[in-house]
């Protein structure tokens, strides 16, 4: 073993190997056997990830000799630079970010009173300057030894993230454990994305709620990645490994603005508006059958610039679709009825998915398009006990107070409440459209022949007559109402449209509504239905 270089730090040449040493202590404040087992579980360092996320070199770190002066349960003799977090602010694809990503490999990556406060400075620094906020999770929650102190600073914490919500974006990448009161930074951050089966969010472990309720779950089923991909609805991407993630994260922060105040980032090229072959596929895509479901991904790739749609949540409420893309250059968010699911009914999950996202493109100047085939709202006891109608009036709340351009189609069904409710102009839209396939009316035919004419077909006497009275009357409603004509008289749709012309209509409505200003009556803050 070599002997330790003495250093005389009354030289200036022994003062700049002093700071050398201290960095490089800071920057392997880890221990070698701590970093190996972070490895050994398929995870990256809180630098290494730092790396992979911001543009080469960019990074510039704040806080770097930081460390704790508790003195709680021997802390006092382990007092690691940085206090096992790493912050600072770099670019990612040449635009400003904030970052800060906990290290597993100090203290298990427990937040403690001085790297609570690493956080909140780097976080009231990325609200100052207008930039996202890019949060890497993977810690042991609250260090035990530093109590309150630790407690305090999640709440700092929590009060910042409400604070800039809505002002920056704010992205989570939970990369390792996020347990306790520690899940709900990452809860009310934009956008949380999860890593299979190394990820783990909850409030309470397995051990606890075996404790106390008696159930048996392991850490993957309670907390996992897939978990809150499919079923919570709390992550919005679960990656395949921590490149992905990140690999993730920076797309979508191609499609957000710094903040509240800019434009989201975009590469204008003029679209080809004449129809072509492409566009042509929509004029057929629509099955002659109302009960048949179709891809509306095939609807939102032809609209679409190179057919490109990030998602959001794909595997939460897949009888929605939430995602991102571009028109002519300019990000587009896209919220849609997916008929391959439940056709395509909305419920409270799907409710919730959408209205958050509405919310999110409208806070971030981020026009949205909304694409409709929606037979209503999902019937059901657990749907009616689950407060669909609390949890369902988000949606309506969310598109009433957008005041970012609005455009809408209706491929096909558009039905009851549910027609209101999915970006009516009623509720605001600035361009509603239909394909001549859309049937806007109050239900489908066969609900509607079964309530306005009960008694006829009661009153038919030869049983082999009952099912051709009853096809009769629905064809005469099929006939009568579902149709787009009689929402387009009143000018309910402004337009109805051949398929094939959507992108064009789409492209020239952006185009239009590039200038749009919109505002709402002044008020402290509305009251959504949480
Ligand atoms: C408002 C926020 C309120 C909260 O955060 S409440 C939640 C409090 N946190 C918890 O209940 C989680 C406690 N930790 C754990 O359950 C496990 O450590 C965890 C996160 C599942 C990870 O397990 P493993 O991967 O097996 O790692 P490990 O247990 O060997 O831990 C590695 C080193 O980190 C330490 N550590 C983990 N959580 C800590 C904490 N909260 N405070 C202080 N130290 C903590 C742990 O003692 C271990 O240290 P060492 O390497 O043995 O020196």
């Amino acid at each position: 073993m070599s002997e330790p270089v003495q250093i005389d730090i009354h030289t200036t040449a022994g003062k700049i190997a002093d700071l050398q040493r201290r960095t490089d202590e800071a920057t392997h404040a880890g221990s070698a056997r701590a970093v190996e087992k972070q490895h050994a579980k398929g995870k990256l360092t809180a630098r290494e990830r730092i790396g992979l996320l911001l543009d080469e070199d960019s990074f510039v770190e704040l806080d770097e000799l930081a460390r704790h002066r508790s003195t709680s349960f021997g802390l006092e003799a382990t007092r690691p630079y940085g206090d096992g977090v790493v912050t600072g602010y770099g670019t990612v694809d040449g635009r400003p970010v904030a970052v800060f990503s906990q290290d597993f490999t100090v203290f298990g990556g427990a937040l403690g009173e001085v790297y609570g406060q690493k956080i909140i400075k780097v976080m009231d620094f990325a609200l100052k300057t207008g930039c996202p906020m890019i949060g890497i999770n993977d810690s042991g929650g609250a260090r035990i030894q530093e109590g309150v102190s630790a407690l305090g600073m999640y709440g700092e914490i929590f009060r910042r993230n409400t604070h800039a919500s809505g002002v920056i974006p704010q992205i989570s990448l939970v990369v390792g454990p996020c347990a306790g009161g520690a899940v709900y930074s990452p809860a009310i951050t934009d956008f949380t994305v999860m890593v299979d089966q190394t990820s783990h969010m909850f409030i309470t472990g397995p051990d606890v709620i075996k404790t106390v309720t008696g159930e048996d779950v392991g850490f993957e089923a309670l907390g996992g990645a897939r978990t809150h991909n499919t079923t919570s609805g709390v992550a919005h991407h679960m990656a395949g490994d921590e490149k992905d993630a990140i690999e993730y994260v920076k797309s979508l922060l191609s499609y957000l603005p710094s903040n509240n105040l800019s434009e989201p980032p975009a590469f204008p090229e003029e679209a080809e508006l004449a129809v072509s072959a492409e566009d042509r596929e929509l004029d057929t895509l629509i099955p002659d059958s109302a009960n048949q479901p179709y891809d509306m991904h095939t609807v939102i790739e032809h609209v679409l610039d190179e057919g490109e749609f990030l998602e959001t949540q794909s595997l939460f409420a897949p009888n929605i679709l939430t995602g991102f893309g571009r028109v002519e250059g300019f990000p587009v968010g896209v919220v849609a009825n997916q008929p391959m699911q439940f056709a395509g009914c909305l419920d409270i999950n799907a409710s919730e998915k959408a209205a958050r996202f509405v919310r999110t493109c409208d806070a971030f100047n981020i026009p949205v398009l909304t694409f409709v085939d929606v037979p209503g709202f999902l019937p059901g006891v657990d749907q009616e006990y689950g407060g669909i109608i609390r949890r369902g009036a988000k949606l309506i709340y969310a598109y009433a107070e957008a005041t970012v351009p609005l455009i809408t189609v209706i491929t096909r069904k558009a039905f009851g409440g549910a027609y209101d409710v999915m970006g009516s102009k009623h509720l605001g839209a600035d361009l509603n459209l239909a394909w001549p396939t859309a049937q806007i009316a109050v239900m489908g035919a066969q609900g509607a022949v079964n309530i306005l004419h009960r008694r006829t077909i009661a009153a038919v006497e030869d049983p082999a007559e009952v099912e051709a009275t009853r096809a009769r009357l629905i064809q005469e409603y099929e006939d009568a109402l579902l149709n787009p004509y009689t929402a387009a008289e009143r000018g309910y749709v402004d337009a109805v449209i051949m398929p094939s012309e959507t992108r064009a209509q789409v492209v020239r409505g952006l185009r239009q509504l590039r200038t749009k200003r919109e505002s709402l009556p002044p008020k402290k803050h509305g009251n959504i239905p949480l």
